[in-house]
């Protein structure tokens, strides 16, 4: 089978690419797989620098074309925060203690202003190419507390107001079908065959 590199050690994001990149007849292998050791700083301060910084990394490392994927919440009432960092929002990668802080930061804030998105952005890197970004986005609300058990990170605490349901209440399909991850993948799937002739 055809393999996509993804340059990720985050195991939702692996079984979000899973979901959208199996049908298409890809085995989607991670840094778990090709470079467990290899640490790369996300320097950058947008979501497509960090992208672009991951993708090319690891892609000059294994002289291979490689997708790498930098994503976050973005919540209106706090300015766009957790934004770029996300991940280390109140801890480094954990996942509920960031959640907490999102919910206590807005506390008392009524539905109506708790509008957010999440934002994608994916960079394709090879050795004989240019490295290319997309950008996908999903609207939702964020909720007063948490609901359902799928996906990771966030998505316990994002409602998608046209499903009726929070995130975390998706499957891994369901999910993939109005993601910002899954917008981003069409949008690239658009252009690789301009980018890779
Ligand atoms: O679909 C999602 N559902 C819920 N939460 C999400 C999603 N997509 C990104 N997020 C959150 C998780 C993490 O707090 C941050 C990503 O940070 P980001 O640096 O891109 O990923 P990461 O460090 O976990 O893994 P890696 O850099 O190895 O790909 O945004
Ligand atoms: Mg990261």
């Amino acid at each position: 089978m055809q393999q996509v590199v993804i340059a990720t050690k985050n195991k939702g994001k692996a079984k979000d690419f899973e979901a959208l990149f199996t049908p298409l007849g890809f085995e989607v292998v991670t840094m778990f797989e090709v470079a467990p050791d290899m640490e790369i700083k996300e320097t950058g301060t947008t979501f497509e620098e960090n992208a672009i910084l991951k993708a090319e990394t690891l892609s000059s490392a294994l002289g291979k074309l490689v997708i790498a994927d930098d994503s976050g919440l973005a919540v209106d009432a706090l300015g766009g925060e957790p934004g770029v960092y996300s991940a280390r929002y109140a801890g480094d990668h954990d996942d509920e203690a960031n959640i907490v802080k999102v919910l206590e930061k807005l506390e008392g804030v009524p539905e109506a202003k708790r509008t957010a998105r999440f934002c994608c952005a994916l960079a394709i890197a090879g050795p004989n190419m240019e490295t290319f970004t997309v950008f996908g986005t999903c609207e939702g609300v964020i909720l007063t507390e948490k609901r359902g058990t799928n996906g990771f990170g966030y998505d316990p605490i994002f409602y998608v107001p046209e499903l009726g349901r929070a995130m975390a209440e998706l499957t891994p399909e369901e999910k993939g079908a109005i993601s910002h991850r899954g917008n981003a993948i069409r949008k690239l799937a658009e252009e690789l065959p301009n980018l890779l002739k």
